[in-house]
């Protein structure tokens, strides 16, 4: 069996040697010769995954004709704002036999579609499916224990992609709920940003559990209005992948966090990081998509006033703590359930 990786970032390549030393026949492609070449002769990719060694059942490619034609199983690794235009490129390779798996976390500038949504589109088959979880490459990497969740339309698909990166060390669950997976995949790195900024300023455990915290109910408000089960947010890739992004040092969200927090213009952050930071661009399609909803999310809401409006963070923290006092549990049924009126 041949598995086509499309994306040699932290991602991609962690999940290349991953099935490659499960027995897999891998075709890494990435778009740069410099890093096809290292990958092929040096056996490492020393930017985006340094110090793991490169299994020799990968080969890297700069075709995407060679990595897509004739895989069973093609993972899409590539930051979320260039999924559609690889979508695009590969078209013409894929058959409607193909697994799609997408493992990049995000949802569309202006369509505002989640990220099967875009790949369903350009592809027009419905062979989609989305690996998620709380999973920092540089962790599955070093083969510590790890666990995500597959999610698709068909059960039996789902279980045999479940096998497929199931490992001693990557435990891999089902979910049905594709919505509620992707959602929470993309959003969380937004609260990501919001605990980076925390740590950033200065701020304490105290803090950075109110943002998980009202960060996850947030998500899950918009998470239902757009058809997501509640669920699954307290799940393993809501609440679960809001927690390590919220707290590892491997995040990127979170590291670019600190440095706003600690006053460096986006710009410079974003260049130091030099990797994808999805949470800036989900923040201002979450941020548009709750007000066409008319959702509440005064984190998502803070983080955009910070991003995109030159907001200064310590004020954003002080709008959202003194905003009119709320019930923590919103639905009016809950209060009754428990004797208020
Ligand atoms: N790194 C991690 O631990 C995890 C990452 N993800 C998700 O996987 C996706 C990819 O992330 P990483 O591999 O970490 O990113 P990365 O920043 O390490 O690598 C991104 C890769 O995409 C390439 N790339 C950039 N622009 C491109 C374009 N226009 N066309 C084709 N390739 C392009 C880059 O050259 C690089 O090889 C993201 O959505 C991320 O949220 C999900 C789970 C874990
Ligand atoms: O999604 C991730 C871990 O599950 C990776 O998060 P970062 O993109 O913030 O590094």
């Amino acid at each position: 069996m041949k598995i086509g990786v499309l994306g040699a970032g932290s991602w991609g390549t962690a999940l290349a040697v991953l099935l490659a030393d499960k027995g897999y026949a891998v075709d890494l492609w990435h778009r740069r010769e410099d890093l096809v070449d290292e990958i092929n002769f040096k056996r490492v990719n020393s930017k985006y995954l340094p110090g793991v060694v490169i299994n020799k059942k990968i080969t890297a490619t700069t075709s995407l004709e060679s990595a897509v034609a004739g895989s069973e199983v093609v993972v899409l690794a590539v930051p979320s704002h260039t999924i559609r235009d690889l979508c695009i490129q590969i078209k013409d390779f894929v058959n409607c036999e193909q697994y799609i798996v997408n493992v990049s976390k995000g949802l569309e500038e202006g369509s505002y579609f989640r990220l099967s949504q875009a790949i369903n589109e350009e592809l027009s088959y419905n062979n989609v499916y989305v690996l998620s979880g709380p999973s920092h490459a540089e962790e599955v990497a070093n083969k510590l224990p790890t666990t995500v969740v597959v999610s698709g339309e068909k059960k039996a698909k789902c279980e045999l992609l479940q096998d497929l990166f199931s490992t001693d060390y990557l435990r891999v669950y089902t979910n049905p709920d594709m919505i509620g997976v992707e959602l929470g995949g993309a959003l969380k790195n937004i609260i990501a940003l919001g605990a980076g900024i925390s740590d950033g300023l200065g701020y304490g455990d105290n803090s950075k559990a109110a943002l998980m915290t009202r960060g996850i109910a947030e998500i899950s408000r918009l998470g239902k209005i757009l058809g997501a089960k509640t669920e699954t947010f307290a799940g393993l890739t809501g609440i679960g992948d809001l927690i390590v992004t919220c707290t590892s040092m491997h995040s990127r969200n979170r590291r670019a966090g600190i440095l706003l927090g600690q006053g460096e213009s986006l710009e410079n952050v974003l260049a130091g990081i030099g990797m994808v930071v999805e949470g800036v661009k989900a923040t201002k399609t979450a941020y548009e998509l709750a007000g066409k909803h008319d959702c509440e999310m005064p984190i998502t809401t803070g983080i955009y006033k910070i991003l995109y409006e030159g907001y200064d963070p310590k004020d954003v923290v002080n709008q959202i703590m003194t905003r009119r006092s709320k019930h923590e549990i919103e639905e009016i049924n809950s209060l009754y359930y428990y004797g208020w009126n």
